[in-house]
This record gives C-alpha cells, structure tokens and sequence, in this order.
C-alpha cells in the first residue's frame, strides 16, 4: 500500500515518473533474490508437488491464493495501486480506507500476462536450471517478484490518467478515445527519450547493485578505469536481462495499460 496516493499532486507526471524510478530498484533486488535459487520448475507445474489440502494448480498459485488473502483482509487491494493475482479474494475486515479518487472506475487487471512473462522469460534466464528443493523460498522471492512488477505495470494508469488531464492533449485524448483509436493513443504516450534514459540507467543500476562485493574490491560508486565493473564478470544478475526485460516486457505491457486505462476513460 503506498503512501503516495495520499499525497496532494499526486498526478504530477514528474513524481509519478519518480516512483517508477524507485520501482526499478524493488525490481532489480527482488530479482536478484529470486537468482539465489534454481528455478525448480516444480513450482510452476500444476499439482508439480500435490497438495493435502485438496487444492488443484501450481505451487506458486497456492502460495499466491494464500498470501493475498491474507493481504486482501487488510485492505491491501483497496489501494488503487495493487492489483492481486488470485481471482476470489475475501472483502477485508477493515473499514475502507478513504483514497482520493485519481483513477475513473477501470477493470484493467494484466498480472495474467506479468505472470506468464515472468515464468517463462524472467525465471528460466536468472535462475541456475534445476532443483534445490528450495520451493517455499523461491516461491516466496517469485511472489515479491511479482507484486513489484505488476505495482508498477498498473502504475500507467496513474500516468495515463496525467497525461489526459493535461490541458496541452486534452482534447487530442478525448478526440482519439471517442474515434476508438488505440494505435494514435499508443503514439501520443509514448515518449522514446524517457524510455531509452530508463534502459540507460537501469543498466547502470543493475551493474551497481548486482556486484558480488566479496568478489570485487573496487569502489562501486567510483567510475571504473577499465572493464571489471562495467563488463559485468563480478555482477550476480544478468543485467541484459534486466534491460530487455523492461524493453520487450515492462514498458510495453505499461503502455497497454495506460491505453486500455484511457480507452475506458469515458465511459
Ligand atoms: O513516463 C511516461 O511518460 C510513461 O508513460 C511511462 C513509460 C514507461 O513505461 O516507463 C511508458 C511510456 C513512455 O514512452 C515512457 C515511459
């Protein structure tokens, strides 16, 4: 649950482009986290490990239903900015929070695709290939994997909802929404120089963070002479990996949500 939403301004583009950027660094930690185990593929097979309980799907679904519903009672999905995974989720046993309301009523939800996409891109290629046994770790670090990735997936309809509301495309927006078209919408948003500074500095990031200090003495916060930090021998995460996970994955499934999120904007 984020504090941010009961900030005034919230709608600034600058301090939402600010969280997105405070994101990369959950991401890029939980990653490496996730990286200290295999992938023990077990978890993501259906009744890969059976269950006791009767329940039918995979562990990492289990694991899923049984922490959102937890965090569902505490009003976690309340906030406009967290989207659960589990389809059923119990109401809470809280009163409601009082959240301004920033975002028209919306039924976007894409941690289907932020699941299939971690799984199967994300998993296999920072994990070593095999089982350690370690399923409840693993799963554990998959699941805060997850919650950062989808946090700042659905984050485009806040930023979307920004970009309608100022004055300079207002108009435009509601001209494209009312003509249904999606691709003139998509290049409207879209703003390559901040998508390509991203890519730059999550590299950087990903380098810095994911360095094995035992293993590299030099000072990371010094710019290297040469190779060693930046050819990334001494790095615990693959940080092309990092990289092309937010080119080909993040940022585009953010830019869907951001359409999708104005195409409903008038409804
Ligand atoms: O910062 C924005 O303007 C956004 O819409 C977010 C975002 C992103 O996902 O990082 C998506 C589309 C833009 O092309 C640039 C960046």
């Amino acid at each position: 649950m984020s504090l941010d939403l009961l900030q005034p301004g919230i709608l600034d583009l600058n301090s939402l482009r600010n969280v997105l950027i405070r994101l990369e660094d959950t991401i890029i930690f939980c990653i490496a986290e996730r990286a200290q185990f295999h992938t023990n593929d077990l978890i993501y097979q259906p009744d890969g490990l059976g269950f006791k309980d009767g329940f039918s799907g995979t562990f990492l679904d289990w694991f899923l239903e049984q922490i959102e519903t937890v965090h569902a009672k505490v009003r976690r999905y309340q906030s406009p900015d967290e989207y659960p995974f589990t389809k059923n989720i119990p109401a809470p046993i809280l009163d409601a929070l009082e959240y301004p309301s920033v975002l028209k009523p919306n039924n976007i939800n894409v941690n289907d695709q932020i699941k299939s996409i971690y799984i199967d891109f994300v998993v296999p290629q920072i994990c070593e290939s095999g089982d350690d046994k370690n399923y409840g770790s693993a799963a554990t670090r998959d699941i805060e994997c997850l919650q950062a990735l989808s946090r700042r997936i659905h984050y485009g309809k806040f930023v979307a909802e920004s970009k309608f509301l100022d004055p300079k495309y207002h108009d435009t927006y509601v001209k494209l929404i009312k003509d249904h078209d999606r691709d003139a919408i998509m290049a409207l948003l879209t703003n390559e120089q901040v998508e390509q500074k991203l890519l730059e500095r999550l590299r950087k990031k990903a380098m810095i963070y994911g360095q094995d200090f035992e293993a590299n003495t030099m000072n990371p916060l010094v710019q290297p002479q040469s190779g060693n930090v930046t050819d990334g021998r001494n790095v615990k995460i693959n940080c092309d990996l990092v990289v092309e996970l937010y080119r080909k994955h993040v940022i585009p499934l953010t830019k869907v949500v951001e359409v999708e999120y104005l195409m409903q904007r008038l409804d």
